[in-house]
Formats: structure tokens, C-alpha cells, sequence
């Protein structure tokens, strides 16, 4: 349903599956709107790419909805030590390349979250750490052969079979999953949006 003129409403700048059923999970009431927003990469540095994206999408919606709330998000796995970003895999070639790589270590996920309402725009940023076991290429072929990991940002789900890849995390699990809960809710507070409206 599209978001309804002259009525102030709460929109999410995304169409992603993840997004939405979290901030169901909870109880906002929102729609949903595609933001077209071209995503940018600053190598070596996710927390700027994630917020910059972040404010992207929720302005691009913003502009086409000026008198509603929106929020936007962003995504994407870390490794510190390469320091190599991992955005959405876009085939199974990605998912097995970026496994290889990300597995018997830990990684970061960072997220970036964008609240805009009027004149005023918080940005804020989460990180967590996830921690992968050593994973033979026989449990990395079955995966790819799964086909979960597109169009996961680093290829893979921890809200999915991926789970039995993770062997613990430090931070948010909601931010690995694509929206840090407890963060958004507090921008969203701000704003005036509450979950238990
Ligand atoms: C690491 C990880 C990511 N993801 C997902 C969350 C995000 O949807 C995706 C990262 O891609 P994003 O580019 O952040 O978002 P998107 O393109 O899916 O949606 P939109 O731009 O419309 O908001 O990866 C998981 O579902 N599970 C995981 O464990």
C-alpha cells in the first residue's frame, strides 16, 4: 500500500525482507518505500559507507514523502585485518568467495541507520563482531548450493542455516540480521515513533 497523502506516517526507505519483519517483530506500524539509492564504498572504512548510505536511502525517500518519518539502513560485513568490505553477494560465485574468506575468523558488521524527519536527520551508527568456525568446502558448497546467501550482505544469514556456521558474537544480533533494534527504536523515539503505538 502506498503511504497516504496528508496523513504523518512512518516509512521505511527499504524493501528488504530482514528489515521489515524486524520492525514488525516489535510492533511499528510503517510501509514501505524503494529508495533507488545508488550505494557508495569507502574502502577501509565501513562505518563512513554504512551512514552515508543510511542517510542516502532515508533522504531519497524523504524527498519523494517530505512530511513523513523515514528510515533508512545499510549493511555490510568487515574484516579489520585486510581491511575489505563486503557489500550483498550478488551471485553464488560471491557467496563462495566471501565465505572462504570469512570463515575459522572473526569478522565485523556494521550497520548504518538514518532517521529523517523535517529539518532534523540523526544518523547513527552499530557494530558487531561475529565470530565464524573453520568451514570445510564441502559445508561451503552445500551452502552455495542452498542459495540463502544472495543477496546477503558478507553471503550469508545468521538468522538462517548460517547460524550453525556462527560460533558466538559480541554486540547487537539485530544489526548482524540488517537493523540494530534497540539503536533504531531510539532514534525512532526521538522522532516521536513509538513500538507500542
Ligand atoms: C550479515 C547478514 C546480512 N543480511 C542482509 C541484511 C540486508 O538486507 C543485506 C545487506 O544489504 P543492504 O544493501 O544493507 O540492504 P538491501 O539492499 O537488502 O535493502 P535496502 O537497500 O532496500 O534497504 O544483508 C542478513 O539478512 N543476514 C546476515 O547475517
Amino acid at each position: 500500500m502506498p503511504p497516504v497523502p496528508g496523513l504523518m506516517q512512518f516509512i521505511l526507505a527499504s524493501e528488504s525482507a530482514r528489515r521489515v519483519d524486524l520492525l514488525n517483530s516489535v510492533g511499528y506500524r510503517f510501509q514501505t518505500v524503494k529508495s533507488g539509492f545508488p550505494e557508495v564504498d569507502h574502502e577501509g572504512d565501513p562505518e563512513r559507507t554504512v551512514r552515508e548510505n543510511a542517510r542516502g536511502k532515508a533522504e531519497a525517500v524523504s524527498n519523494m514523502y517530505p512530511s513523513d518519518i523515514v528510515l533508512g539502513a545499510d549493511t555490510v560485513v568487515y574484516l579489520p585485518e585486510e581491511r575489505e568490505t563486503f557489500g550483498q553477494a550478488k551471485e553464488p560465485d560471491d557467496v563462495r568467495r566471501m565465505l572462504k574468506r570469512l570463515q575459522g575468523r572473526a569478522h565485523e558488521v556494521h550497520s548504518g541507520v538514518a532517521v529523517i524527519r523535517g529539518n532534523r536527520i540523526l544518523v547513527r551508527h552499530a557494530r558487531t563482531e561475529v565470530r565464524m568456525r573453520p568451514l570445510p568446502e564441502r559445508d561451503i558448497e552445500a551452502y552455495v548450493t542452498f542459495g540463502e546467501g544472495v543477496g546477503k550482505a558478507g553471503g550469508y544469514a545468521i538468522q538462517g542455516v548460517a547460524a550453525v556456521f556462527v560460533e558466538g558474537i559480541i554486540g547487537d544480533y539485530t544489526n548482524v540480521v540488517g537493523l540494530p533494534l534497540s539503536l533504531a527504536a531510539r532514534m525512532l523515539e526521538h522522532v516521536g515513533v513509538g513500538w507500542y503505538e
